[in-house]
């Protein structure tokens, strides 16, 4: 009896807890994990196919996908904004010039959209296939909600004032950052996604200078010499503009903690990732994660999803786009 009396509440608690999970799903409308279990069961299979298939045929893809959501998220939040074209939307924006990856995201909304129409939103996909591009390169495996709906708005001024230049201050990335809910931890934690991709000369050149006859002079002092040297062979003054490097020198196909250790011995290739080093706020957590790369793929996870978190539209908001390259009005 006394049995019974302790089951039978249990039960109808259960009950209540998910038609109330299943209440704020549909209305408050915050993000939720498995959103689509029972719209579109297959949605992250088919995000994390396309992405490991174009990946194979191009390395480039998975640095390109992290890149994208980062570039997406701060501009009017994660939702898919980044992926309209036309004139003067945040593509055309010379702060994402060099910002790809577009091609993956809609070759998986092509697909989703013939398994389950008008469902899968553009914004869910990027935040998606940057979890699975990670993966791919041997970082964490997380999971992360979905729910995500897609924006309505996308206009080029509104790209500088929010995404951060390598110029940057400490104090002016803790700035941006904190604009968007994003602590001085996540800062460092998250410009690890710098252990995989490229970089065009451009973003570091103006830390050294190469006279006449090739001699390197070191404009910032935080670059280590040598390093410096291997970056002007590979960026002479000749190059030409499409010239890229690794932005990891040593692992810059794997997501590690090899860019911690890059910083240690003055290896960041660009400022704002020497700035992390210098910095006394944030010098012991880089030496930490350096350390352990356990603790790096723990907190990388906590990060990434405050990351694919910000600004998101859900409920009635925004729309589910049929193509992301255009609102459907
Ligand atoms: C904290 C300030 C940051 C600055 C100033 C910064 C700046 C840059 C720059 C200048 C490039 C090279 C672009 C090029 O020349 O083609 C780059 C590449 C990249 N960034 Fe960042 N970044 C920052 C943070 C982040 C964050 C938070 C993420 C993602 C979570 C990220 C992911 C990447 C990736 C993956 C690449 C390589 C892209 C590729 O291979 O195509 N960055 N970043
Ligand atoms: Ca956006
Ligand atoms: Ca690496």
């Amino acid at each position: 009896m006394e049995k019974r009396a302790m089951v039978f509440p249990f039960h109808i608690a259960v009950s209540c807890l998910s038609i109330i999970f299943l209440f704020a799903t549909c209305v408050s409308g915050s993000l939720v994990f498995n959103f689509y279990a029972a719209s579109c069961p297959s949605a992250e299979l088919v995000v994390r196919d396309t992405v490991s298939s174009s990946s194979s045929s191009d390395p480039s893809i998975p640095g390109k996908l992290l890149r994208l959501i980062f570039h997406d998220c701060f501009v009017e939040g994660c939702d898919a904004s980044l992926m309209l074209q036309g004139n003067n939307t945040e593509q055309s924006d010379p702060g994402n010039r060099s910002v790809g990856g577009f091609s993956v995201i809609e070759s998986a909304k092509r697909v989703l959209e013939v398994l389950c129409p008008g469902t899968v939103s553009c914004a869910d996909i990027i935040a998606l296939a940057a979890r699975d591009a990670v993966g791919i390169v041997g970082g964490p495996v997380i999971q992360i909600p979905t729910g995500r709906r897609d924006g309505m708005v996308s206009i080029a001024s509104n790209v500088r004032p929010n995404i951060l230049d390598t110029s940057f201050t400490m104090d002016e990335m803790i700035n941006r950052f904190s604009n968007k809910g994003l602590s001085l931890f996540d800062l460092v934690i998250l410009s690890g996604a710098h252990t995989i991709g490229t970089a065009h000369c451009s973003s570091f050149r103006d830390r050294f200078q190469e006279d006449s006859r090739g001699k390197l002079t070191l404009i910032d002092k935080a670059l280590d010499s040598s390093y410096a040297e291997e970056l002007m062979k590979e960026c002479p003054l000749s190059a030409s503009p499409f010239v890229q490097v690794n932005n990891d020198p040593e692992t810059s196909m794997v997501f590690d903690n090899q860019y911690y250790t890059n910083l240690l011995t003055n290896k960041g290739l660009f400022q704002s990732d020497s700035a992390l080093l210098s910095d006394n706020r944030t010098r012991k957590l880089v030496e930490d994660l350096a350390n352990d790369q356990d603790f790096f793929f723990q907190s990388w996870g906590q990060s990434f999803l405050k990351l694919t978190s910000v600004g998101v539209k859900t409920g009635d908001e925004g729309e589910i786009r049929l193509s992301c390259a255009s609102t459907n009005a």
